[in-house]
Parts: C-alpha cells; structure tokens; sequence
C-alpha cells in the first residue's frame, strides 16, 4: 500500500504503527507538531492557509509533551516541526514546506521556476532565520540585533523582490502564476516590518505586492484576528519556549550543541568585522 511504502521509506523510526493509525493519518487534516508560536512552522501554517487546506494543531505544552513525542518515534531528528500528512511524519521545514507547495500547485510549472522559486525562498530563509531567533537576544543585544536586521533587508534581500517584480504587469515573483516564494515574501515583508516599521517606503513594487497578495481572500481570512496566525513572541512565549526546548537565551545553540550555529551570534560577529 502507497502510505505503508511511503512510512517506512520516509520515517525509518517508526515503531509498532497498526493499520488503524496508518488509516487516520491518511485522511483527514494534517495535524502540525510544535508549540504554540510561530517558530518554524509558521511558514507551513502560511502556505496551509493559501492553499485552503484546514489542518489541526496539536501544540505541547511541557517538556515533557515533547519528550512523549520523541519516545513516539515519529520525530526522525527528535526535532519539530512535524506534520502528518498523506500517511506521513514530515519532519525538516523545507521538506515540509516543499511538499506542500508541490501538492498544492504552488511550485511554478516547470524545473526552472522551481529553481528560481527555490532562490528566492532560500534568500528569504537566510534572514527569516535570524528574525525568527531574534525574541530569544539577550535584551542588551536587542536593538543592535534588530538594526542589522533592517540594515540587511534593505541592503540584501527587499531589493532582490523589487528588481523581480519590477516589470509592468508582473504580478508574482515567478512566472505568471502564485508560488510558495510570494505567500512566503509576504510573510517575510509583514516579518521585517515588525522588526523596523516603513521599511517598505523605498520599495514601491513590494507594497503594492503586499497590498495585492493581502487581499487573496484566503490570506486575508488568515490575516484576520481569531484565525491559526501566531503573533510574535513575546515575553511570555519566549519562556514557555525555553521551558520545553530547553533553551537559555542568547546561548540556545552553543552551548546545547557545542557549535557555533546561532546566526544571531553569527550576523553580529560579521557586522563587527565590517563585512555587512
Ligand atoms: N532543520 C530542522 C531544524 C529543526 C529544529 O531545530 N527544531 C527545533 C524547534 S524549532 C527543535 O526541535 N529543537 C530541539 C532539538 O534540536 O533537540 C528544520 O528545519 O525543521
């Protein structure tokens, strides 16, 4: 059977799953794995909604919710996100995110849009990284975090989305259809506006990209109050976050994996070096 191939080849540490559970991860609603915030899987709730696909959020809590899901086996890396879906344990955001958007139409419509679309997103997950890190600063690291931030969005990417939609006419990024890469740019655009408001004065084409693509009703249901959107962190959220994840702000990833993966950390590093 399609699932029971696709379980095993897909999610090899799946333990003791009867034809039952098998059956109710194929039907219904993907049910997204997290905590409640927007995190990682923000983007995934973005592009759910853009394509008009009602999901189901099971959010731990604890640390404890979250080590039971581990001991599940269904986490292949013992990390979040997860969506089941299709008979799926999907793990790894842009796997997730690909998956999605090549099921729901939202991947151009041949090899070379999906490459230009992959650049963009790409682009985009570069600072979207850092922003979505950024509430987990140290408060004295705060301000400068966020001025690099905007210094980079309008030297770097923001200019990479006007240039691409500079043409009269084009209305998306890629092609003349919507793709992944736009529900994600406005994502990303209401992201950086957060960090530093009228930062879009000087990009005319990304505001009337944002106005246009707002409207979609489907985005626009999403962007109203009351629907699956998460709003920023805030100090609350950061605790709840450090308590299951086991965090310690401004030091998450050194010290938990004794590596030099913050790009928080990495981005001021580089600006002290002059090289922004
Ligand atoms: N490359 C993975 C990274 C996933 C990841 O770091 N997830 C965090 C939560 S946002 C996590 O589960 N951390 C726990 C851990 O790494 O043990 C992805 O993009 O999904």
């Amino acid at each position: 059977m399609m699932a029971g191939l696709l379980l095993v080849e897909g999610t090899h540490c799946i333990n003791n799953i009867t034809e039952n559970q098998e059956l109710k991860i194929m039907s219904g609603k993907p049910i997204l794995h997290y905590f409640n915030g927007r995190g990682r899987m923000e983007s995934v709730r973005w592009l759910l909604a853009a394509a008009g696909v009602e999901f189901e959020e099971r959010n731990f809590e604890t640390a404890e919710q979250r080590e039971n899901l581990i001991k599940s086996g269904k986490l292949m890396y013992q990390q979040v996100p997860m969506v089941e879906i299709d008979g799926m344990y999907l793990v790894q955001t842009r796997a997730i995110l690909r998956y999605i958007a090549s099921k729901y139409n939202l991947y151009g419509k041949d090899l070379k849009e999906q490459a230009l679309i992959d650049m963009y997103v790409e682009g985009m997950r570069d600072l979207y990284d850092i922003i979505m890190l950024q509430p987990l600063c140290l408060p004295q690291d705060r301000k400068e975090t966020l001025r690099v931030i905007a210094e980079r969005a309008n030297q770097r990417f923001l200019p990479v989305y006007e240039k691409a939609l500079k043409d009269p006419g084009k209305n998306y990024l890629v092609g003349n259809q919507l793709s992944w890469a736009d529900i994600l740019l406005l994502e990303f655009i209401l992201m950086v506006e957060e960090c530093k408001p009228g930062i879009l004065s000087a990009f005319p084409k990304l505001q009337e990209f944002k106005a246009r693509i707002s409207k979609l009703p489907r985005i626009q249901k999403f962007l109203q109050p009351g629907s699956q959107r998460k709003p920023p962190m805030d100090d609350q959220a950061v605790e709840e976050a450090t308590k299951i994840f086991n965090l310690e702000k401004g030091l998450i990833f050194y010290k938990r994996r004794n590596i030099q993966l913050c790009p928080l950390h990495g981005i001021l590093a580089e600006k002290q070096s002059n090289n922004i």
